[in-house]
Formats: structure tokens, sequence, C-alpha cells
């Protein structure tokens, strides 16, 4: 498997996604700074994978750490604060600060600074391998899913699929999630052909997911993101699945910019569109999709391709990041403990009982 991110002996090392695909470049750090620019930058990128990176994250700076046991919570309160502002969209990264911050109040009075920062290396190292799981069991509800919904058209053909951005390995430790339920549905000879939407500004369909197919050796094509509306209209889109980056009580989706248009489009031409993502990108705490925060980022990422000026420097932009999808829009939302279909409100607010 593509070896994304990895933590050991104190070291947080990662492959930078921004070189993908013409360059594998594998960067080294024991410094949460670094780390910090690398989620900022999208070096590392990708909803599971910017929780898990943010939890090595807090540990690189735990590790910084060289003051006295009564100075260290004003100390750990401005590390998680500085890690939580890296990225706004992403639910992942806060469910992960969460998670270190609750083994931090329930061991501080009682550890050593030693034990206490062992427990929370165990925490980050037990937040990635959850999302390395995560990913096979969304791919096996989604498959089941697939199985139900498009069992007409598996009776005579093989399906083609629309995925956009990418939500494979390189943004979700394990197999992935959207992508995850394609290689699984591949490996499953259900799928004839992946649809891969280049992912305007930063191109993570183009580069990351195409470089991902061709590593797995899954027949696919890109397409600009314009384009498919008529790859439905003439009915080369059997059904499409994307991952999120935050979903709220009622289902509306927080994506990568352009998933909307896609399910606007889908939607119009009655193909079923899924979103696959871990409960750890369910923000029940929102009720819908208006109080997601969404990123704007560098109006450079428009006007320049790489490194290569295509609009003036003074040209005004608009960057969002992501787009909501409506659950209304959305055929089912498929997570490691079931697929979610019809009443996203109950369905989700299952999830989280015990
Ligand atoms: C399964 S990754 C979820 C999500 O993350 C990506 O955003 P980015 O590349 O900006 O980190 C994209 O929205 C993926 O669908």
């Amino acid at each position: 498997m593509i070896d994304a991110i990895s933590f050991s002996s104190g070291t947080f090392r990662y492959l930078d996604q921004r070189f993908l695909p013409l360059k594998e470049l594998h960067i080294e750090t024991r410094d949460y700074k670094e780390a910090i620019e690398a989620i900022k930058t999208l070096a590392v990128r990708g909803a599971p994978l910017i929780g898990a990176s943010a939890a090595y994250t807090v540990v690189l700076g735990l590790n910084a750490y060289q003051g006295e046991k009564a100075d260290f919570p004003a100390y750990f309160e401005r590390l998680i604060a500085e890690v939580n502002a890296s990225r706004p969209t992403a639910v992942n990264l806060f469910f992960a600060t969460k998670k270190m911050q609750a083994v931090y109040d329930a061991n501080f009075e009682a550890d050593s600074l030693e034990t206490l920062f062992a427990k929370m290396t165990d925490e980050a190292q037990k937040i990635y391998s959850d999302e390395v799981d995560n990913c096979d069991r969304i791919a096996r509800h989604g498959v089941e899913q697939l199985k139900r919904d498009l069992a007409g058209v598996l009776k005579t053909r093989k399906l083609n699929v629309l995925t956009h951005c990418n939500t494979g390995t390189l943004a979700c430790c394990g197999i992935g999630t959207a992508l995850g339920v394609i290689r699984l549905a591949w490996q499953e000879g259900l799928i004839e052909r992946v649809i891969s939407s280049e992912s305007r500004p930063l191109l993570q369909g183009l580069r990351l997911t195409a470089w991902e197919l061709e590593h797995d050796g899954i027949p696919f094509v890109s397409i600009s993101d314009s384009s498919s509306a008529i790859l439905m209209q003439r009915g080369m889109i059997d059904f499409a699945v994307v991952g999120a980056d935050r979903i709220t009580a009622n289902g509306d989706t927080a994506n990568k910019i352009g998933t909307y248009a896609h399910a606007i489009s889908a939607n119009h031409h009655c193909i079923p569109f899924y979103i696959a993502a871990p409960v750890s990108t369910i923000d029940i705490t929102l009720s819908e999709g208006s109080q997601i925060p969404i990123e704007e980022r560098n109006a450079d990422e428009l006007r320049t391709i790489f490194g290569t000026q295509v609009a003036t420097p003074t040209t005004p932009v608009v960057n969002y990041a992501f787009d909501v999808t409506p659950g209304t829009l959305i055929r089912g939302i498929i997570t490691e403990k079931k697929a979610v279909v019809g009443d996203y409100v109950k369905g989700l607010a299952e999830l989280f009982e015990n």
C-alpha cells in the first residue's frame, strides 16, 4: 500500500503530495511547526489523513516540551490551538485533537509527563490504525449498497463510476473511502471504468487519484470537472461516489469544490450519488450544511498552475476549497458502521448510539 504518512521514534514521515505524480518526495520531521505547515499547504491532505497527521503533530509538540509539569497545561493549550488553526473544514482534524485532549484530561493529574506523553502517542497511533480499518468496512458497506441499488444494471454489465478529488490512501490512511469502495467493487468484478474528475484548482483527481488508480491497474479516464454532465447525459456514468470533509446531522456534506455541481447533474440524470466517509467525518453538533466553515484559499491557486502564471497577478478571484451538497441530493452515506439511506437525521444519529 502507498506510504502516505507514518510515525515512529518521534519522527513524522510523509509523502509530499504537492509533487505527485511526477515526483515521490518523502519528508521526515520532528518539528510540529513544520508538520502544521504540511497540513496548511496540502503536502498532506484528505480529511481522515489530516486527522491522523494532526494527532502526530500534537505528539511532535509534546516531544518538544522542555519545561516543568506545572507549566505544561498552558503550553498544551497553545499547541492544540495552533494545530486546530491549520485547516477549518475537515472535522477529522478536530475529532483527532479532541481525542488527544481527552487523554490529557484523563491522565495529566496522576501521570508523569513521560507516562502521559506515551499514552498520547498511543492514542495518535490508534487514530491512524482506526482510519485504516474504517476504510475496509466502508468499502464493504459501499459495495453491498451498490449491489442493492444497481442490481438491474449489474444483470447485464459492469458499472462506470464518477469520483471527485482524491479519497484513496493518500487521503485516508487505508485503502480509501470513496476510492476504497471503488477498489473493492473493482476486485469483485463490478466496475468497468472509473471517471476521475480533475478537481481544480489543485488537481487532486488528475494528479493523485489517477496515480493511485494507475498504481492498482484499475481502468480510468480523467476528465475536466465541467465534463461530468455531458458524460451523464450520454449514459457514461452509472453512479458517483465521493468523500467528505464534514457531514452535518441532516446529511448535508462538505467536500472538495465541484462536488455540489456533480451532485446536481447526477440528480438531474437520476444517477445515484453516494458519500463515503468514516463516522469521524460526521459533525452531529451541526444541524445543517450552512453551518460548516468553508475554507477559502489563496487566489494564486487559480492565477497560477503549479508555478506558471496563467492569469494576471491582480485578477480578482474567489477560491472556495469546498462546497456543500444537500442531503436531499445524496442517495446514501456509507460509513464503517453501515450505509445510511433515507432519513439522515435519524440514521446518522443512530451511528452515535452505543
Ligand atoms: C477522504 S478525503 C476527504 C476529502 O478531503 C479532500 O480535501 P483536500 O484535498 O482539500 O484535503 C477532498 O475534499 C476529499 O474528498
